[in-house]
């Protein structure tokens, strides 16, 4: 079914929030994401990401435009919206001296409608620390502890702010397996993170926020559209770059050369690869180091960064 015809569980139109000193954070943001979505925002440090997450998670009132979650308004219907989302802040500030299973059973006391907290704990693989007190896990477990908590109530909406970050290469591994089970369950996703390649392979769709605006939103292909793909490769003693045919006729849109080592720009990754290997055959060359590789969310991301400080 396309995105269009689902149902909108998120909607935000021309949002903004303005802090204490009038430093307006978000300036008019508008996206929306479907049941069974998974919809990351990310962005550089203090690009507004927290804060539009708070609002969503009905923290805070906007100081201009509009926010639905599940049809309702997160902030002045909190009672009725925050029983069906599940949130994993930052920091979640747990009592440190309770265990695990404790600290679970706690928060199911205030969770409606709770799954056993033994499930919740097993589904981020905390099962085996049951006992441990809070203060002896290590971050890592710190952030799984947080994302079992926001599991407790089964919510149909889940906002996890920045979800693995601390964690190790298997953490971060096993809690993308969690999401996209839980996305396979109907559960729709809203995360805030750093890792590109978190959002690359995990979001269905995304947005870049820059200084509190949209800079630009689309599935993980769309916002890779267009930027260039990138061929680097050394070349043997004797040859230099100029005895390469011309760059331009290969699609490449820049290069850098450093002593041997040549790194191509360019928009038709197929013409350039196919220009330069066919020469280096003809030439009998056996290029060192040979590295092709499309157009990345890291791209995109620096990309837009670099264009927006040009820009200023
Ligand atoms: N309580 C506050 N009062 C005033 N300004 C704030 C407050 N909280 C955040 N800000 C400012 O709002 C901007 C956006 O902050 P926010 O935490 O939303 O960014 P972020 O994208 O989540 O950043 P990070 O990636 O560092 O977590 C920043 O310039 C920040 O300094």
């Amino acid at each position: 079914m396309d995105t269009d015809e689902r149902e909108h569980v998120i909607e935000v139109t021309g949002l903004r929030r303005v802090y204490g000193g009038g430093f307006e954070a978000v300036r008019g943001i508008t996206f929306s994401v479907a049941r069974g979505e998974i919809f990351a925002l990310l962005g550089t440090n203090g690009a507004g990401k927290t804060s539009t997450v708070e609002l969503l998670e009905g923290l805070a009132a906007p100081a201009g435009g509009r926010v639905r979650v599940l049809g309702r308004d997160p902030f002045r219907e909190r009672a009725a919206v925050r029983p069906r989302t599940g949130v994993m802040l930052q920091e979640g500030g747990f009592p440190s001296e309770l265990t695990v299973a404790e600290t679970a059973r706690m928060w199911a006391g205030c969770t409606s409608g709770a799954r056993p907290e033994a499930e919740a704990l097993d589904l981020v693989g905390l099962a085996g620390r049951r006992s441990v007190r809070v203060k002896q896990l290590s971050g890592g477990e710190r952030r799984r502890l947080d994302l079992a908590l926001a599991l407790l109530g089964d919510p149909e909406v889940l906002f996890l702010d920045e979800p693995t970050t601390g964690l190790d290469a298997e953490g971060r591994r096993a809690t993308w397996e969690l999401v996209r089970t839980l996305r396979a369950a109907g559960t729709t996703v809203l995360l805030t993170t750093h890792y590109l390649e978190e959002a690359e392979g995990l979001a269905d769709r995304l947005a870049i926020l820059h200084e509190g605006r949209i800079a630009v939103s689309g599935t993980p292909a769309e916002v890779t559209a267009g930027r260039p793909a990138r061929m680097s490769f050394e070349l043997p003693d004797g040859y230099f770059l100029g005895d390469l045919p011309p760059l331009a006729d290969l699609g490449v849109c820049g290069h850098e050369c450093d002593g041997r080592v040549v790194r191509l720009r360019t928009t038709r990754l197929q013409r350039t690869a196919t220009g330069v290997l066919t020469w280096a055959e003809r030439a009998g060359v056996e290029l060192g180091a040979l590295d092709v590789r499309s157009a990345s969310l890291e791209e995109a991301f620096l990309g837009i960064a670099g264009e927006r400080e040009a820009a200023a």
